[in-house]
């Protein structure tokens, strides 16, 4: 039987058919998705990033596709047979599309396929606005994938690229450790935040913008965050419209929260520094108000592990995004996870075991399915 999810469900935009994609290449399940990305103002349909997901995804998989092409507003997806990894084909977007949402893509099923260590090599984009900078990847999204319990991760930074850069293609290998063969993710609970020990500040920015970040980030840390030590880094971007910061809350449970903004508009100088940190302090200290264990971005990116991990995981956050009711929906369509608030049973998916069995029965009803059904 196929899935049919509806594109403009909930938040109705490219994370949709990333996860549909992703979990239906995991379980075995065919999805037929329409009007993808249907809630979006701008171009609708799949764009670069997505395509280069989905037709990685494909091939690792062997899935019989159809509507696999940048525009198209419907996608099937049929996961043939489940092979077992041995090669991590690196990609290359053809556009500065995030790189790290096409990581978020493949990783849960790298984490469950794939046979030896991967190192899977992106161009792209790697400080893209409405998507998970680098930046957030390395120091907020693995240290809390490794304290849920997966296995080792790294991100080599090789160079950045940025939205508005369409000659600059940045590039990211991520170093994967996948789960032992028969192995299962086990069930997490990231309940108890504890206190916040430590903020870190991360910034790229023109090396001419550095003393105004600290002049202006210093008084606004000690109002927000009094008597905590402050860890600061920067990066010269060499350019003067690339202003990158992200700030970041790590606590006594070793939790991290992190809030950014990619400023690469008109703005530049003081006024950009200060509407920049101004805005991040603010809005990292809300994030702290809810109370959660997590932050609004990393509330959905962790919701496709709780659906396949082995056991009862539970998450505290604050109020549900649109991105995260999202995921939940997807996870319970594909895979039939129901989600009670931020806990959830998940499938108990073994690593080597992505139901072969039940794709070769499913396959003489498939051969009569099609995006014209
Ligand atoms: N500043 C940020 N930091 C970390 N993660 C982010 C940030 N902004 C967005 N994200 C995450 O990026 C993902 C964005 O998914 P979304 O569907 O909006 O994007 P998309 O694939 O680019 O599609 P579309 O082009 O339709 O918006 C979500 O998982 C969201 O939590």
């Amino acid at each position: 039987m196929v899935v049919d999810l509806l594109g403009t469900t909930l938040e109705g935009g490219g994370q949709l058919l990333r996860l549909a994609v992703g979990l239906s290449a995991l379980t075995g399940t065919p999805v037929r998705i329409t009007d993808i990305r249907g809630n979006r103002s701008g171009p609708r349909g799949i764009k670069g990033q997505h395509l280069s997901a989905v037709r990685w995804l494909a091939d690792a998989c062997s899935a019989r596709v159809e509507g696999d092409a940048k525009g198209s507003r419907e996608l099937l997806f049929r996961p043939k047979t489940h092979v077992r990894l041995t090669s991590v084909p690196p990609i290359d977007i053809g556009s500065p599309g995030s790189v790290t949402l096409v990581f978020q893509a493949l990783l849960p099923f790298i984490l469950f396929a794939s046979e030896n260590h991967a190192a899977l090599t992106i161009h792209g984009g790697t400080n893209v606005s409405n998507s998970p900078s680098i930046d957030y990847v390395t120091h907020v999204l693995v240290p809390m994938l490794h304290l849920i319990g997966l296995p080792p991760l790294t991100v080599r930074l090789h160079r950045r690229g940025w939205s508005t850069g369409r000659n600059e293609v940045g590039e990211v290998t991520f170093g994967i450790t996948p789960l032992a063969r028969d192995e299962s993710l086990p069930a997490f609970t990231l309940v108890e935040r504890g206190e916040v020990v430590r903020v870190l500040t991360r910034i790229v920015a023109p090396s001419s913008t550095a003393r105004m970040f600290t002049t202006e980030l210093a008084p606004a840390l000690g109002r927000a965050f009094p008597g905590i030590p402050v860890d600061e880094a920067f990066e010269d971007s060499r350019h003067p419209k690339r202003l990158y910061l992200l700030l970041i809350a790590v606590t006594s449970t070793g939790c991290r929260l992190g809030r950014d903004w990619l400023f690469d508009r008109k703005a530049t100088g003081e006024v950009a520094v200060a509407a920049m940190v101004k805005c991040v302090v603010k809005e990292l200290s809300s994030e702290l108000a809810h109370g959660g264990c997590v932050d609004e971005h990393m509330h959905d990116q962790l919701v496709v592990f709780q659906a396949v991990a082995r056991g009862r995981s539970a998450v505290s956050a604050g109020a549900e995004s649109l991105h995260t009711q999202t995921a939940k929906w997807v996870a319970w369509e594909v895979a039939g996870v129901d989600f009670d608030d931020d806990t959830c049973e998940g499938v108990a998916l073994v690593a080597g075991d992505v139901k072969r069995g039940v794709m070769e029965e499913l396959e003489e009803e498939l051969q009569s399915v099609s995006l014209a059904a």
